[in-house]
């Protein structure tokens, strides 16, 4: 908590969601017209003439028509690029092997970078791509172990096209992935700001109830019991009337570093309110959440709070109330308000 607190919340979950997204639309896309294209030539492809080519193509129609189908059941989405990705480098090959369609083979390799690099990044896009080039490279200048033959003028168009394919693709790819991380970062600066004070740079109020409500509410928060504590600042008004606003800012400032670091680094300090805040503590039962609060009002008590050359006295009020469910925390702080009105009216610098 003492330090980058937002780290423990950031939340680029949804920038992830879009991409996979993206690569999920794309991999249907290839799939049904891809998949498409090869059961059209696989039933063309004569048995006969070319019984492996037709297997291949067949199959691996079969393998990632079954794939994208067995997506739906299941989340982990890598795993069905991973397949859909690697079976299309054999088939290739395949193709290239063979001919193809009337020894269109070479043709048809087109679509394939773009694919593996939208499945699997311009990195490890780019290493499938050299290892699928590499073998179209061998089997094409290989004339006399391949079934299929092609013309060399032919050949040597083809390497250009498809090496400038490559890069084009490549190139696209990079800059697309460079601007989505630019825009998760925008998007996570932006989070972060609308979820900061920006006096004291804690967590707000904003932040207590979207980010860390959507914790709380999480099935897998583990952290109940927890003791929510409000603060508020004694005869705060005295502070503005006597020595300025800005002096009122310091004091808030100083005393938001005093409460942090009386707190265990897993404890939540947000400044809900001009001269309030709210502290959450984690696996804390009342018993212990009112001795990390006793810490913090002794820490508030004894720390020098230096405004215009002079040391000013500074006490705080704390409400304390134990939420064992998240039910519980919704209604805790309205709770906690309760107790803090007792403890200002025990006659303040005390916790209840
Ligand atoms: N400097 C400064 N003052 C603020 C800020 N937000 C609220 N305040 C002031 O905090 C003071 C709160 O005063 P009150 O609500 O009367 O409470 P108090 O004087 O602290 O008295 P008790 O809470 O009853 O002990 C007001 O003078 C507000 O103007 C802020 O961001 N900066």
């Amino acid at each position: 908590m003492k330090k980058d607190w937002w780290q423990r919340f950031v939340n680029t979950k949804s920038s992830e969601n879009i991409d996979t997204k993206r690569k999920k639309l794309v991999l249907f896309a290839f799939t049904y017209i891809g998949g498409t294209i090869l059961v059209i030539f696989g039933i063309k492809t004569p048995a006969e003439s070319n019984l492996a080519l037709k297997v291949i193509l067949l199959t691996t129609a079969v393998i990632i028509f079954s794939n994208a189908f067995v997506s739906y059941f299941h989340e982990k989405l890598e795993v069905t690029f991973t397949i859909t990705g690697l079976s299309i480098i054999p088939m290739v090959w395949a193709i290239v092997y063979t001919g193809g369609h009337l020894n269109t083979g070479l043709y048809w390799t087109f679509p394939f970078p773009i694919t593996l690099f939208i499945l699997f990044g311009y990195l490890r896009g780019l290493q499938l791509n050299i290892v699928l080039f590499s073998g179209i490279a061998f089997l094409v200048l290989s004339p006399e172990q391949i079934e299929a033959s092609y013309r060399i003028a032919e050949v040597s168009r083809y390497f250009a096209a498809y090496i400038v394919n490559i890069i084009l693709c490549l190139i696209g790819e990079y800059y697309r992935s460079r601007s989505h991380t630019e825009l998760t970062k925008l998007s996570v600066e932006r989070q972060r700001q609308a979820n900061t004070d920006p006096l004291t740079k804690l967590p707000n109020r904003r932040f207590i109830n979207t980010a860390f409500m959507n914790m709380v509410t999480d099935e897998q928060f583990d952290h109940f019991p927890i003791t929510i504590a409000v603060l508020d600042v004694d005869h705060f008004k005295q502070v503005n009337d006597n020595y300025g606003h800005d002096a009122g800012d310091l004091v808030l400032k100083q005393l938001a570093d005093v409460i942090k670091s009386s707190v265990r680094d897993t404890d939540i300090v947000a400044r809900t309110g001009g001269e309030e805040f709210l502290m959450i503590f984690l696996d804390a039962e009342i018993q212990t959440g009112l001795i990390i609060a006793e810490k913090v009002r002794e820490a508030v008590e004894n720390s020098q709070f230096d405004i215009q050359n002079r040391s000013l006295p500074i006490t705080v009020s704390i409400g304390c109330v134990e939420a064992k469910t998240y039910q519980q925390f919704e209604q805790g702080t309205l709770l906690a308000d309760k107790q803090l009105y007792k403890a200002k009216s025990s006659g303040r610098n005390c916790i209840c």
